[in-house]
């Protein structure tokens, strides 16, 4: 029973992370980009495979905004002045980030056009 509870209360830290992910600008984009992609993928009716890519693909852009985000409010606390190192550590944790969402572009270019052309 302790065990249960202790995975409730766990549970309930990710969703008070999901909150603090949410009030990030950038998440909020991501989330409008979830929403119309979702809706689209349910308007053209896609198949079970491309569904499954497009949920892998959302998934992967949510991971890297989610560890992006991470590492910055780390990098805040654990070095609040500017520092060259910490600069670097919030560029490429943001490249991850530009990476992913370019690449979601892409795949979803590539899902999307066989059922709008
Ligand atoms: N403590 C610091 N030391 C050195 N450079 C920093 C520091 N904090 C931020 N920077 C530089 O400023 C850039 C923007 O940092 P910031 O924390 O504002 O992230 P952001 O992605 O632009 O903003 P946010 O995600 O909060 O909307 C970093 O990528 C880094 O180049």
């Amino acid at each position: 029973m302790r065990w249960l509870s202790q995975r409730v209360i766990s549970f309930g830290h990710a969703l008070r992370g999901v909150k603090t992910l949410l009030a990030e600008p950038h998440a909020q984009i991501h989330l409008s980009a979830t929403v119309v992609v979702v809706a689209l993928g349910w308007l053209v009716e896609l198949s079970r495979s491309d569904w499954q890519v497009l949920v892998l693909t959302i998934a992967i852009v949510w991971l890297a905004e989610g560890l992006n985000t991470a590492l910055e409010h780390l990098c805040d606390a654990a070095v609040p002045d500017h520092h060259p190192l910490i600069g670097k550590a919030k560029d490429v944790a943001a490249a991850s980030v530009l990476v992913t969402a370019l690449g979601a572009v892409i795949i979803g270019a590539l899902l999307f056009l066989p059922y709008l052309t």
